[in-house]
């Protein structure tokens, strides 16, 4: 697999994921934001980060970036897109995922370990995990997912919820944590399984995310 990582200034998690990546195997390749052509690459991630500051709000301005035409034709021709955190955050601005990021419930910078339920094991981001209760690191001041309940029945009805936190640590909607697009190309969560793939770490519960991706 050909992987891009999209580097918006203000991306901190680039170089997790690109570790992360590699470690699987992937041909993994730094793409800046001001690029236009994603061609070459199998699949494309967004990673975590603090893209144009979080001004305004985040990832509302990265979403202006050149790269998100060749995102958004990425998406087009049905290849994997994940989105991790501030990924996740672009995704949604970016009108690729429905509802929005928004300030934590409780105002302030979230950083901990979190258990989620996994809510549909059957997509191509999550069909490796064996059991349905992960824990994963979170790291974020904007990660309530909202979505008005219109959306939110879709999401249920589609099944797109891969990812629900067993205690809603921020407020999102329906304890969401991680979702797809309608067609399940496109992921967006805001844990971050970059960050859970050595023992030495003390967690490897996000491994499964990237041998669920790897196995198409
Ligand atoms: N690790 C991340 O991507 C989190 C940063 C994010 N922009 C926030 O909500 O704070």
């Amino acid at each position: 697999m050909k992987a891009a990582v999209i580097q918006f200034p203000g991306s901190n998690c680039d170089m997790d994921m690109m570790h992360a990546l590699q470690d699987f195997g992937v041909d993994a390749t730094l793409v800046s934001h001001n690029a236009t052509d994603l061609s070459d690459y199998d699949a494309i991630f967004l990673p975590g980060g603090f893209s144009f500051g979080d001004y305004l709000r985040s990832g509302a301005i990265a979403r202006f970036s050149p790269i998100m035409d060749a995102v958004k034709q990425a998406d087009e021709a049905g290849k994997t897109i994940v989105g991790i955190c501030n990924g996740f955050q672009i995704l949604t601005e970016a009108g690729l995922l429905p509802g929005q990021l928004m300030q934590n419930e409780h105002p302030g910078f979230l950083c901990d370990e979190v258990k989620l339920n996994i809510t549909n094991a059957d997509t191509e981001f999550s069909r490796a995990y064996p059991t349905n209760e992960i824990t994963l690191p979170v790291a974020h001041g904007e990660g309530r997912y909202y979505a008005d309940q219109a959306t939110i029945a879709d999401l249920e009805k589609n099944q797109q919820i891969v990812f629900k936190y067993r205690t809603n640590v921020n407020g999102s909607s329906d304890d969401i944590a991680g979702i797809t697009n309608q067609k399940g190309n496109v992921l967006g969560m805001m844990p971050h399984p970059e960050r859970a793939i050595e023992a030495i770490l003390g967690n490897t519960d996000g491994r499964k995310l990237f041998e669920s991706i790897l196995d198409n």
